[in-house]
This record gives C-alpha cells, sequence and structure tokens, in this order.
C-alpha cells in the first residue's frame, strides 16, 4: 500500500488551532437581511431572563439562507440558530421554569436545517457551536493569542462568566491540541520512514500537548461555578434523545421541516415518528480525545463490555498477515459522537484510523524483553517510554475529568438545588402549531401513546424533581394563538401532566446520573479510563 500523508488543511483543520477555525469565527452576520436573527442575539440573554425568546422567535420571518456565502457565515448562522432553538425548546430555568417544548417553530427549523444539512451536521447544539465557533481573541498583540485567558466567548445562554468559562476550557484545550495533531502526522511520517527517532520525538510533542490540555482542564474550577453549571447551564445543552424525563418523550418536532406532507390522524405513531432526537452538546464531540486515542491505538468497547487491548503477538501477526492497522473504536456512543462533529474533522477520524499504526510500531520495535533490561539510551527503550509517557497523560487527563463530572453533575444532582422553587405559569408554553394536531392530541389523549403522557392520566408526581415536579403543578392547555399559529386544545378543562422534569433536577443516591446524550455517565467515564490505562505497554 503506497503511504499517502494526511494533511490537516484537507480536513479544515487548522495548523495553529487545530479543530477551531484559523480566524476568529464572525461576531456578526454583516448581511441586513440577517437582522432578525441578529437583533435577538444582540440582547440574547436579557430576552431569556424576561421570557420574550418564545414569543420572539415564534414571530422571527422564516429567513432564505441562501445569502449566506462563506463557511464562517454558516458556521455563525448555525451556532445562533442553535442559541435560538435551545433557548425555545428548554424556556427559561431556575427557579421559575417553563416546560420543555416539543415544537420547534419553522421560523428556527428550517433555516436551521438547511445550514446543517450544509455543514453536514445534525440540527442541535453541539461542541463545535459552542466552543469551536464561538470565541474571539481580547488582545490581538497578546503574545500567545489563543491563551485562555486571552479569549472571550461571543454567546452564552446564562450570560455568565461561568458559561463563558465552561466553553473556553474547550475552546482553549482544543487551540494547544494543534501541537498535538502536527505531532500525530508526524509520528505516523516516522513509522512510514521506519525513524525511530522522529516517532519518539513526535510522540514527546504529543505529550506536551496532552500536558497543556491537563493543565488547562484543571482550570475548569477556577471559573466555572459547579452549582451554577448544573442547575443555569447544562439544561440548556441538552438535547431531544432520551429526555423522556424532561418532558420530551418523542423528541422534537421541526416545523416547516417534518410536518408539511400529510399524515394520518388516525395515527398516533405516525406524528410521533416525525420527532426528531438528537443528543445535546458535550464536549465528547471533541475530535482531539478521539485522534488522541487513534493515534495511541487506544480501543473503546461497548459500555459494559471491557475489552482487552492486543498483545505484541496479536499486533505482529495482524500487520504481517493483514497488513492493516486495528480497527477503529467500537464504543458506540464515541462513535455516534462523530455524527456531531464537523464532516471534514469526522473524516479526519476515519482516515486517521486507516492510515496510524503507531502502537504497533513501538510494540514491534520494542519488544517486552528489552523493556525489561530497560536501557534507557536505548532509542528502542525511549520510543516505548515516549508512547508510555502520552498514555499516561491521557489516562491522568480521564482521571480529572471524571473529578470534574463528579463535582459538577453527580454531587450537585445529589445535593439537589439551594433555592425553593416557584410553579410555573398556569398556562403552558406547549402549544401545537396545526389545527389538525390538537385532534391528534385530543385522540391520544384518548388512547395514550405513553403512560397518559397527554390524556387526564397525569403522570404520578416525583418529589424529587427539579423544579417543577417538586411544585406538584399540572396544566390546563388552552387555547391562544401563538405568532400565528393556533395553541393546543385538549378535551376543555382537562389537566395534563405535560409538565414534567428536566435535565437539571435532585435524583436519589440510588439513581442512574445520565450524560447530556443519555449515557450512564460515570459508568461509561471509568470504562474509557481504564481502557486508556489497559493501553500502556
Ligand atoms: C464542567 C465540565 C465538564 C463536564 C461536567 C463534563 C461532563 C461529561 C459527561 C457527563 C460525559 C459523558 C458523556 C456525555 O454525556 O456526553 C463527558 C464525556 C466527555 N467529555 Fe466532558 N465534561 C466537562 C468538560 C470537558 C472538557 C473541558 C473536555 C475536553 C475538551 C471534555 C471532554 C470529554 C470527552 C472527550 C468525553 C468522552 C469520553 C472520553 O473520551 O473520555 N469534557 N463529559
Amino acid at each position: 500500500m503506497t503511504y499517502a500523508p494526511l494533511r490537516l488543511e484537507d480536513y479544515d483543520i487548522s495548523p495553529t488551532n487545530g479543530f477551531l477555525p484559523t480566524k476568529p469565527p464572525l461576531k456578526r452576520l454583516l448581511d441586513p437581511y440577517y437582522e432578525p436573527w441578529e437583533q435577538i442575539m444582540d440582547r440574547f440573554n436579557q430576552y431569556l431572563l424576561a421570557h420574550h425568546i418564545r414569543p420572539l422567535v415564534r414571530k422571527m420571518p422564516v429567513l432564505d439562507t441562501s445569502k449566506l456565502t462563506t463557511e464562517a457565515e454558516y458556521q455563525r448562522a448555525f451556532t445562533i440558530l442553535g442559541f435560538m432553538a435551545h433557548a425555545f425548546v428548554w424556556g427559561r430555568n431556575g427557579a421559575v421554569s417553563e416546560p420543555a417544548s416539543e415544537f420547534l417553530p419553522a421560523s428556527v427549523s428550517i433555516p436551521w436545517v438547511t445550514v446543517a444539512d450544509y455543514l453536514q451536521l445534525n440540527p442541535v447544539i453541539c461542541c463545535a457551536a459552542v466552543c469551536h465557533w464561538n470565541w474571539q481573541i481580547l488582545d490581538e498583540d497578546a503574545e500567545d493569542l489563543m491563551n485562555i485567558d486571552n479569549l472571550g466567548t461571543i454567546h452564552t445562554f446564562s450570560g455568565s462568566m461561568d458559561e463563558s468559562w465552561f466553553y473556553l476550557v474547550t475552546t482553549a484545550i482544543e487551540a494547544k491540541g494543534a501541537r498535538g495533531l502536527n505531532a500525530i502526522l508526524s509520528a505516523i511520517s516516522g513509522v512510514e520512514r521506519n525513524n525511530t527517532e522522529l516517532v519518539t520525538h513526535a510522540l514527546n510533542a504529543i505529550a506536551q500537548s496532552l500536558n497543556e490540555a491537563n493543565h488547562i482542564l484543571e482550570r475548569m474550577y477556577e471559573r466555572c461555578d459547579p452549582y451554577v453549571f448544573y442547575w443555569k447551564i447544562r439544561e440548556f445543552l441538552a438535547g431531544w434523545e432520551n429526555m423522556a424525563e424532561a418532558g420530551l418523550p418523542y423528541g422534537v418536532l421541526y416545523e416547516g421541516v417534518d410536518d408539511t406532507d400529510t399524515f394520518s390522524l388516525d395515527n398516533w405513531q405516525s406524528l410521533i415518528r416525525r420527532f426528531r432526537k438528537y443528543a445535546g452538546g458535550s464536549a465528547a464531540q471533541t475530535p482531539l480525545l478521539q485522534a488522541f486515542d487513534i493515534a495511541l491505538g487506544i480501543k473503546h468497547y461497548p459500555t459494559g463490555h471491557l475489552g482487552k487491548q492486543s498483545t505484541v503477538a496479536e499486533a505482529r501477526n495482524r500487520l504481517r498477515e493483514q497488513g492493516v492497522p486495528e480497527p477503529p473504536p467500537a464504543n458506540s456512543y464515541l462513535v455516534r459522537m462523530r455524527d456531531y462533529m464537523p464532516s471534514g474533522h469526522r473524516r479526519f477520524l476515519e482516515d486517521l484510523a486507516a492510515t496510524c499504526r503507531i502502537r504497533e510500531y513501538v510494540l514491534l520495535s520494542c519488544p517486552d524483553t528489552l523493556m525489561h533490561i530497560g536501557d534507557a539510551s536505548d532509542p528502542r527503550v525511549a520510543l516505548r517510554h515516549a508512547y508510555n509517557g502520552c498514555v499516561d497523560l491521557l489516562k491522568a487527563f480521564r482521571d480529572k475529568h471524571i473529578m470534574i463530572v463528579t463535582r459538577y453533575i453527580i454531587m450537585q444532582a445529589k445535593n439537589g438545588p439551594s433555592i425553593t422553587v416557584r410553579p410555573v405559569s398556569p398556562v403552558s408554553n406547549h402549544y401545537i402549531p396545526r389545527a389538525e394536531q390538537s385532534q391528534a392530541l385530543t385522540q391520544a389523549s384518548a388512547h395514550p401513546p405513553c403512560g397518559g403522557r397527554l390524556g387526564g392520566d397525569s403522570l404520578p408526581a416525583d418529589p424529587t424533581m427539579y423544579p417543577q415536579t417538586n411544585t406538584g403543578s399540572s396544566y390546563v392547555v388552552s387555547k391562544g394563538t401563538t405568532g400565528g399559529c393556533p395553541a393546543a386544545t385538549t378535551t376543555a378543562g382537562t389537566s395534563t401532566s405535560l409538565e414534567k422534569g428536566r435535565l437539571a433536577r435532585k435524583i436519589d443516591d440510588n439513581s442512574v446520573v445520565r450524560g447530556t446524550g443519555g449515557t450512564d455517565a460515570i459508568q461509561f467515564l471509568k470504562q474509557v479510563r481504564n481502557e486508556t490505562a489497559h493501553t500502556k505497554l
């Protein structure tokens, strides 16, 4: 097989900023046509705080995306439509909260889906939207432009410094990851040329990049308060998959996109099949950590099935007999997270997996016997030490990350909120956009699909849920008009339990804490960490 070196620029990867764009993202779409979007973003936090987002988004015109020209414009459009969409779906959180909306108005969904198609992304908030395309440089003359202390965010949901810092930690890690990515390509080239010194040197550069990532990750505690993160920020980043407990049992219907043709109202399934389900934003969508995994030959198995790394003999045999590297990671969650990465980055991970044989090279160059002799001056021993140093640092990163998840999610969920929660307004913000759908809902209330979600059979209130269920509140869904859309009408005067829990809620000691992607967070993360540790040679 001829060796064709990978080139970062073929995958929209910046040699200086890694998976971030080389130039800072746009802070505004300059074409005045897009002012209706930008004007909402100008006062986004205030609108969200004052409960104005939903009415404003409903009133917003459906804009044509054909006036977007550059990649940067598409990225900005994707990001701001994502902020508006998630603010709309999740409503304002905090002490007074709205129920989640299962419907996304056409004003957002139509352009968002078009832009997402162009960028080959799912129309949902992802790491790229909030961390890759949402930063600015504070001092253009700074020595290290991409140092975390020289970065700011462009948008946040909460308007808090905590949320900015939460995003910026990932942004800064991505920027410093550029060194690691260049080093990975250099290590691959060293392997191809059978140049042990070059591979060792490149592995040491990967280690530096990982070291920087570790230092930046530890700084999360400095300016992002775990309480604020869990109770005020995280909810907005949630997607609409596995979110039944948060009030979205079927996901979200993208109006104007998925409800344009006629569908049978006799059949509830035909309506709910149109609801989209997507995982929420998570730094698990950063391609950087997956790139390090692939480069170091770390394999991840389905959660609950701890696999084993191949032995020297297995790797040698595979190489000799098949001439192919190890198969790509098989943890379905991590693989699935690639669908939430920009297409070039996704492609890079695939091509990297097909090209990279660093671990096999180290294994074959420095067998165990040589390691046992331990002559550090032997270049083959130095190579293996360099490789192991990288694995140690990646494992250390995952140890720190598990500590963070414990403090920012697990402990918060177990401790519960420190504020009293007020019932939400008695009139639901749930609305059904079409008169026909209200019929479907009325029918559905007679034959509720999921334990009576929409009918008079209220689900029992769970006293541990935060915030709404604490209040035991229920809704009368009333008729009304919202931006030209007739609101839902259920059987007159029927109390429904449309109101559900939220992602941010108190849980009891025995419950599983799920990530924004719906995983059993700690079990998954510990397995990924252990698989990393087991890769050491
Ligand atoms: C307050 C800070 C953070 C919290 C609470 C947090 C939480 C989580 C959770 C719950 C998961 C499990 C899967 C999921 O739900 O998506 C996860 C996965 C992951 N997170 Fe974070 N995260 C934080 C910061 C970061 C940062 C700064 C990075 C690095 C850029 C990062 C990188 C990852 C990666 C790569 C995974 C996939 C598992 C792995 O490869 O180890 N996270 N995170």
